[in-house]
């Protein structure tokens, strides 16, 4: 079966405690009565709806820009499609293999050395334990942190974890990638070696989804666009027309 994604009328909410309901001592207040009958009830809660009402269908050619100014919810809609969130309506249909480089630090355990992780993340990607292995020597030239693989992460600078997290990301091509503006990982000279290594993956996958403020890759990379604005889709088309949309509707 060839990959797809598809989205029929999904939303996203997440429910919002306030401060003041958290905390051991209001709930003892709250449980008391203290607070009379209106504070005895259950804790406020509200609730920020991040998607509405989303229908989308990717095929295999896809390669789809999303547009949209802050808070708008590409990062949202990229979360749903890479399976971390589920929707709290609608439902959402894929298949293939997915790469999300949307949270490439998620999991990291700080105990376990550069090494455990290229391997652990490997398996989880569906790689045989020695075809795992058979990365480290790569991703510990492209990183230049081969010495250092074999210590525990928590002694690895920011960018260090970074950089390894990124290159392993992006050591297999997957048939869908999803991407939240391009991963600013390491120092200027990593950057441009991260760049091309990001080009080459966009370029080779079936299905690319891309959330981004950067327009030059948006013409580059992607061949449609959606424009998110609170939440809904409120324009589809191609690239230009969809950049067009979104100025044009500040
Ligand atoms: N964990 C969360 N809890 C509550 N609200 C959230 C959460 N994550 C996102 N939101 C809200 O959902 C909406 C969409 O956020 P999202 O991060 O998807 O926007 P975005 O388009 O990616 O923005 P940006 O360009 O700033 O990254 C915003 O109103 C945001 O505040």
């Amino acid at each position: 079966m060839q990959p797809f994604i598809q989205l029929r009328d999904v939303d996203i909410a997440f429910p919002v405690f306030d401060a003041q309901s958290l905390g051991l001592i209001n709930s003892l207040v709250r449980f008391s009565g203290l607070h009379g009958r209106r504070a005895a009830g259950p804790a406020p809660m509200r609730s920020v709806q991040a998607l509405h009402g989303i229908n989308l269908s990717l095929q295999p050619g896809d390669r789809i820009g999303l547009i949209g100014h802050n808070g708008a919810g590409k990062s949202t809609l990229l979360r749903v499609l890479s399976g971390v969130y589920e929707p709290v309506r609608g439902e959402m249909r894929q298949h293939g293999s997915i790469s999300a480089l949307t949270d490439i630090m998620l999991g990291m355990d700080p105990e376990a050395s550069g090494l455990d992780f290229i391997i652990t993340r490997g398996i989880v990607m569906g790689l045989s334990k020695r075809e795992a292995g058979e990365w480290v020597q790569e991703i510990g030239a492209f990183t230049e942190l081969s010495e250092r693989l074999h210590m525990p992460v928590r002694t690895y600078s920011t960018g260090m974890l970074l950089k390894l997290a990124f290159a392993v990301a992006t050591a297999i091509t997957p048939d869908i990638l999803l991407m939240d503006e391009v991963v600013g990982a390491g120092d200027a000279k990593f950057q441009e070696r991260a760049q091309k290594r990001l080009h080459d993956l966009m370029a080779r996958v079936s299905i690319l989804v891309v959330a981004s403020h950067n327009e030059q890759l948006l013409k580059s990379f992607c061949s449609h666009a959606l424009v998110l604005r609170q939440g809904t889709i409120a324009h589809r088309g191609t690239v230009d027309d969809c950049l067009d949309f979104y100025h044009a509707n500040p």
